[in-house]
């Protein structure tokens, strides 16, 4: 099938080789124009090296690509003027100030002087750096550096950018705005690629992919990926949750057990039709093995774990994650695609 020129980002089969890894293998990756598409995966999957190859930065060893209707790398030079590139230290300069290292940028994109100042003018105020204007950009806060780091990125007006983990030093409030902003400029008809720790951020976005060792796992709307999701979610409340979650890990329908206060939450394969009661009798087979001295009052006794200490909770993205990724993997081999 010819590659889609209408699409902000189109690439078939692509596939990255360094000597022996296969940091990339077979990605597919749809991108429509003016949605912000997010990326995730574990450290060292391939995202950084997949954005690289999407900005002609790196050569692809198979498969093709095509950003804004260009073929990439051929015409990469061309799509350099189209497209914003946030990378994840921003690459600022540090001894110049705000305002220099936006002209520094400007100049580097040829933006005449009269343009270049009602640029940057803007670009300022957007993005709230006008008491910083003339702070060296090295002492600026991490959000502050972040703001800037955008607004580099925007200087020449950007049908498509590239963030790659945007927010990684930011507190909350501050990615919270950075999201906002994100939005206003998706309304303005700008794609967005954007990659992401952060499940609070994929939730946000139009679509996401989510990879892992080089292979994309799973990727469509966010809360179409979560009802297509082949597992249920299950929290159990009690004490000595601990040794519940070690001895639930070893039934092979369990792809994760995670602890969240004094709430064990258990992802159960699908194909267990009635989970809290198969949870249950699980649970009950811990007893004796993993607590022979008499248990106290308070002390967690699987044998006696009520029906009411269970209970059917909705997905989120991070059982998603673990459930496509890593030791997930062995109750959902198939890539997910709900892509709609
Ligand atoms: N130029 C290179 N030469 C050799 N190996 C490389 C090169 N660039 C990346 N890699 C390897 O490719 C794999 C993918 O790296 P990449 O930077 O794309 O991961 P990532 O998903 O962006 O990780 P993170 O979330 O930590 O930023 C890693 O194993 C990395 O060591």
């Amino acid at each position: 099938m010819p590659l889609n020129a209408d699409l902000a980002i189109d690439a078939r089969g692509v596939d990255k080789r360094f000597g022996d890894l296969l940091a990339v293998a077979e990605l597919d990756l749809q991108v429509q124009k003016g949605h912000i598409y997010g990326f995730l995966g574990p450290n060292g999957c391939g995202k950084s090296t997949t954005i690289r190859m999407l900005t002609g930065l790196l050569t692809p060893t198979r498969g093709e690509i095509s950003v804004l209707g260009m073929a990439i790398p051929q015409q990469a030079e061309a799509l350099r003027r189209r497209i914003g590139y946030m990378t994840q230290k921003f690459s600022l300069y540090e001894d110049l100030s705000v305002r220099e290292n936006l002209q520094f940028i400007a100049d580097i994109y040829g933006l005449g002087a009269r343009e270049s100042k009602r640029k940057i003018d803007e670009l300022i105020d957007t993005y709230h750096l006008d008491a910083q204007r003339q702070q060296l950009a090295g002492t600026l806060s991490g959000g502050q550096k972040q703001r800037l780091g955008l607004a580099c990125a925007c200087i020449n007006e950007p049908e498509l950018l590239f963030l790659d983990e945007p927010t990684s030093a930011v507190d909350p409030q501050n990615r919270r705005d950075f999201w906002e902003q994100l939005f206003d400029l998706s309304e303005r008809g700008t794609s967005i690629l954007v990659t992401t720790h952060y499940m609070d951020e994929a939730q946000r976005c139009h679509q996401l992919a989510i990879m892992e060792s080089g292979h994309i796992r799973a990727k469509g709307n966010p809360q179409a990926l979560l009802e297509a999701m082949p597992l249920h979610v299950i929290e159990i409340a009690g004490h000595r949750l601990r040794q519940l979650k070690s001895h639930l890990s070893q039934f092979s329908e369990i792809p994760s057990a995670a602890q969240l206060g004094d709430r064990l939450r258990v992802l159960v394969d699908k194909q267990i039709a009635d989970p809290i009661p198969w949870l249950l009798e699980k649970s009950r087979t811990m007893t004796g093995q993993l607590t022979p001295e008499p248990l106290s009052p308070n002390q967690f006794n699987a044998s006696q774990l009520k029906p009411n200490q269970l209970s059917l909770v909705s997905p989120n993205l991070e059982d998603l994650f673990v459930s496509v990724t890593g030791k997930g993997l062995k109750t959902s081999r198939e890539a997910a695609d709900v892509t709609r």
